[in-house]
């Protein structure tokens, strides 16, 4: 059973879209909605570490954000009992930075390092050691006088996270026990997502209008959460404007719309990827440097949060030669790309239509 959070709930001021992630998060595998395979795969794994009374062999978690990697890593430690140390990727530039966290970790405990794939590589290559043996070498010393010095480490569970595994050198992706791939959401689980939030806000909210968050949040908890959320304050304000302050699906559909989430669940970034595709390149293919600065946005966002999304809803294909928008995509923005060339008249998407 889950606990009601309180709308007026202090830790939902300040950053209170932080603060309400935070709430909503699950905090066992029983709580953990969708992602059966994994939740099956991780339970062995954690039940099996148990009855032999060892830490749990070391756990990568790939894919895009939002999914719940990082309430995963919170339920490797909280389903063990064990302390967990978070960190990640960026704030690990330099090998010192890592000995200091693997060199105070206590017996058993859980090290979450988030975006993985942005540590730096001489830490990488420390990791490897720890991982394996429970051990790291530290330099004293520079130059020919330079020594190594083994340090013992206590045994602990390093959980990754990543969006793009591929990014991982193989020698590191190789030493941990168990890689968990999450999947986009369906829309029975994001409904499931949906409903064990309105439960905990208290919101009063019927399927029907359920239905149309869930197939409005690309396959995503994070999204189905924040977009509840501004579903909540359309209502709320309805209401105070003497309105019903009923989130149905009229409500849905309004604020969504304000928010400029189409019903595909597409929102500005995918839609300004898909204009620049359809009509600046004629469908393409476009290579994913281009696009990027079509854009304005960095490549590795393209890569890890837009294209996944829009490769799984089937409007794009990656080729070698780069992406290229499918018929689908051409209808869903009401456009013929027979009449469509790259540079020639570019004929603007119909934006109220989305
Ligand atoms: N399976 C789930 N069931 C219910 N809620 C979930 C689930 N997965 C994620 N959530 C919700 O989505 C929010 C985002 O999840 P989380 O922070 O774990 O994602 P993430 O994959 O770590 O994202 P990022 O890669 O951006 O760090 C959580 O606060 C949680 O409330």
């Amino acid at each position: 059973m889950t606990e009601p959070v309180a709308l007026t709930d202090p830790h939902l001021a300040g950053d209170a879209e932080l603060a309400f992630e935070g709430a909503l998060r699950p905090k066992n595998l029983g709580e953990f909605v969708g992602q059966a395979k994994v939740r099956g795969q991780l339970q062995l794994l954690l039940r099996a570490a148990e009855l032999q009374q060892r830490s749990p062999d070391h756990i990568l978690l790939a894919g895009p954000p939002g999914l719940g990697k990082t309430t995963l890593a919170m339920i490797v430690a909280h389903e063990g009992g064990r302390p967990l140390r978070m960190s990640s990727g960026p704030a690990i530039q330099h090998a010192g930075d890592l000995a200091a966290i693997l060199s105070s970790l206590v017996p058993g405990e859980v090290l979450f390092i988030d975006e993985i794939h942005r540590m730096a590589r001489s830490a990488e290559e420390m990791l490897y050691l720890a991982m394996e043996d429970f051990r790291i070498d530290i330099m004293v010393g520079k130059g020919a006088g330079a020594t190594s010095v083994p340090l013992d480490l206590a045994p602990f569970t390093l959980v990754g996270a990543t969006t793009r595994s591929g990014l991982l050198p193989n020698p590191l992706r190789d030493r941990f026990g168990f890689t968990a791939h999450l999947e986009f959401y369906d829309e029975s689980e994001l409904r499931e997502v949906l409903a064990r939030a309105a439960r905990m806000l208290g919101l009063d909210i019927d399927a029907e209008a359920i239905a149309e968050i869930a197939g409005r949040c690309r396959g995503t908890p994070r999204i189905a959460n924040r977009l509840l959320r501004r579903v909540r304050d359309y209502a709320l304000v309805e209401a105070a404007d003497g309105g019903s302050g009923r989130p149905d699906v009229g409500a849905v559909r309004a604020a969504l719309e304000l928010y400029d989430v189409d019903a595909l669940g597409l929102d500005r970034l995918d839609r300004a990827v898909m204009e620049t595709i359809l009509t600046r390149f004629g469908g393409g293919p476009v290579g994913l440097s281009t696009l990027a600065v079509s854009v304005g946005e960095e490549a590795e966002t393209i890569e890890a949060v837009v294209e996944p999304f829009l490769v799984r809803i089937g409007l794009i294909t990656r080729t070698p030669r780069g992406r290229v928008a499918t018929p689908a995509a051409w209808r869903h923005f009401g456009l013929d790309d027979a009449n469509t060339t790259a540079g020639s008249d570019t004929p603007r998407l119909p934006i109220d239509d989305l």
